[in-house]
């Protein structure tokens, strides 16, 4: 059987996977790595690139068809075999960058074979033994498919199928509310199916309730129908004809099914027990430096049962560089990840929300806030709609939300501020271009020293001091 000792074995070649990999060959180490499916992983294949470049479809044919300032709208006519072309071009396009003939350009070996561990110093892939100083686990999540009565017997899409489907659903039934759901029911709205979205609890639960409340209330205006509440029970019928039952007592019927509850962690091939790898339903069990309960192996990205992003896999990989490549400590943090779901309008979150925010520091916070109905570019576009409010406690800011156009990108200045520690008069003190939607955040920042400017006692008595001097 074939032998390779190397410094460090990557198990998974997607956001973390190939983030570490391209990171630690590049300085120096010997890295193999190992992918038992597709290169590029989830976010490429099945997630992030897929669903942005089918909700770029979807965007286009619903401004073709809404027209504005004048200019008349007319039916796009949506042809969805064609949008979904594009979300093939769009992955084809990024693939060479995560390829295999990439990886091995820049000096690591590639290994296409599901691998499972021998014990806590090697693992087997294929036919090929493989002994490493260090093993970074970054195996990524699937979906999950709950045991729902019947689902077993009923064909369903997940985000792993939704994607290479060529004809339009008539009746999409969705169950599950969250940014999967929720994106996947915006771009198949607009490109012409009837979508219904069924969500056990709350839709967006896990963001800002005022802001993801302007979210559903943007798609409900749509036409997408969704029901919160409503946890689903039972499933029958077939391709075209599905019945949905859900615990309010409500049937739902459709053509087609999705199911976007959540993810489950890829451990079970990789016989972890036999490294002595802590594992639960969550995914592998890691301290603050991404180490598991065998010091040798480290676990990233979705397997490690935290945020599951794509900027979470690839921080993951910068954290564990350090400590593997030149024996440095260093820690995850989780106060400053930002995420965004990709609706339109978009919902983007960094650090604590409101309701966190307050919970842990009562009345030491202040919310600073401003609405895009103010904000001049968003006038001009025809998109002043929504608002950034930004929780800052002794002048720094501990968590932002913002939900309006280009939330995602908006979000980035908090981003910033929060990783960097900055206070909010460096944000106040910022000259934002005008007319800019970035201008929201400046506003926000101005509108957490507004009252302790202009309703100041002292400052009027300051100013009036002032204005007597010759
Ligand atoms: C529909 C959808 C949309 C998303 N949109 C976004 C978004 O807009 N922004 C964002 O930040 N995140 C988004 N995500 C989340 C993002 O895709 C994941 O957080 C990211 O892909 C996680 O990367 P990873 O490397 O941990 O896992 P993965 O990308 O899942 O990669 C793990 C790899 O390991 C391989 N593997 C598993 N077991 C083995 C084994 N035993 N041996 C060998 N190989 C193995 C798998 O085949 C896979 O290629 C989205 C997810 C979905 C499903
Ligand atoms: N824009 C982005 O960054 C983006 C986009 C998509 C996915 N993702 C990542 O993928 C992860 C998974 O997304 P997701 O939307 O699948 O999961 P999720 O856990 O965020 O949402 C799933 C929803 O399904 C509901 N649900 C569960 N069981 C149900 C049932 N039987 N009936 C009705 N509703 C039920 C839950 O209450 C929950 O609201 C996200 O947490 C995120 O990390 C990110």
């Amino acid at each position: 059987m074939p032998r390779i000792e190397t410094d460090i074995c990557v198990i998974g070649a997607g956001s973390a996977g190939l983030s570490v990999a391209a990171g630690a060959v590049q300085m120096g180490a010997r890295v193999v790595l190992i992918e038992g499916h597709e290169m590029g992983g989830d976010c490429l294949n099945f997630g992030c690139v897929p669903s942005k470049a089918l909700l770029a479809a979807g965007h286009k044919a619903h401004d073709t068809a809404r027209g504005a300032f004048g200019i008349a709208g007319h039916d796009p006519a949506p042809d969805f075999a064609a949008a979904k072309d594009h979300v093939r071009a769009v992955i084809d396009h990024i693939a060479p960058v995560d390829s295999q003939e990439r990886f091995e350009g820049l000096g690591v070996t590639v290994i296409r074979d599901t691998a499972r561990f021998l014990s806590e110093t090697e693992l087997q892939a294929g036919d090929t033994v493989i002994a490493a100083r260090r093993f970074v686990v970054a195996t990524g999540s699937r979906p999950l498919v709950p045991p729902i009565p019947g689902l077993d017997g009923v064909p369903f899409h997940t985000n792993e199928t939704i994607f290479d489907l060529r004809e339009r659903p008539a009746h999409l039934i969705i169950i599950g509310g969250g940014p999967i759901g929720l994106e996947m029911a915006q771009a198949h709205r607009r490109l012409g199916c009837r979508v219904t979205v069924l969500e056990g609890a709350k839709a967006l639960g896990r963001d800002d309730p005022e802001a993801a409340a302007v979210v559903l209330e943007a798609l409900r205006a749509e036409g997408i129908e969704i029901a919160e509440g409503a946890q689903v029970t039972a499933v029958s019928g077939t391709e075209g004809a599905i019945r949905v039952e859900t615990g309010d007592g409500a049937t739902h019927e459709g053509t087609h099914l999705l199911i976007a509850v959540g993810r489950q962690p890829n451990v079970e091939a990789l016989d972890l027990d036999k490294a002595h790898v802590g594992h639960d339903r969550k995914g592998v069990t890691v301290d603050r430096g991404m180490r598991t309960t065998n010091r040798r192996v480290y676990a990233i990205g979705d397997v490690a049962g935290g945020a599951q992003f794509t900027h979470v896999a690839g921080y993951h990989a910068g954290v564990i560089i350090r400590p593997m490549l030149f024996g440095l400590p260093a820690k995850a943090r989780t106060d400053h990840i930002p995420w965004a779901t990709y609706t339109d309008p978009e919902l983007a979150q960094v650090g604590l929300t409101e309701a966190e925010a307050r919970k842990r520091h009562g009345d030491r916070l202040t919310v600073a806030r401003a609405d895009f109905a103010h904000n001049d570019r968003a006038i001009a576009t025809g998109q002043a709609r929504g608002f950034a409010k930004v929780m800052v406690v002794k002048g720094r800011p501990v968590g932002a939300t913002i939900v309006g156009p280009q939330a995602g990108e908006l979000i980035q200045t908090w981003a910033l501020a929060i990783s960097s520690g900055l206070k909010m008069s460096a944000i106040a003190g910022m000259i934002a271009p005008y007319p800019t939607l970035g201008e929201i955040n400046k506003r926000a920042a101005g509108a957490y020293f507004s009252p302790r400017l202009f309703e100041s006692p002292l400052v009027k008595r300051v100013v009036r001091f002032v204005q007597r001097l010759p």
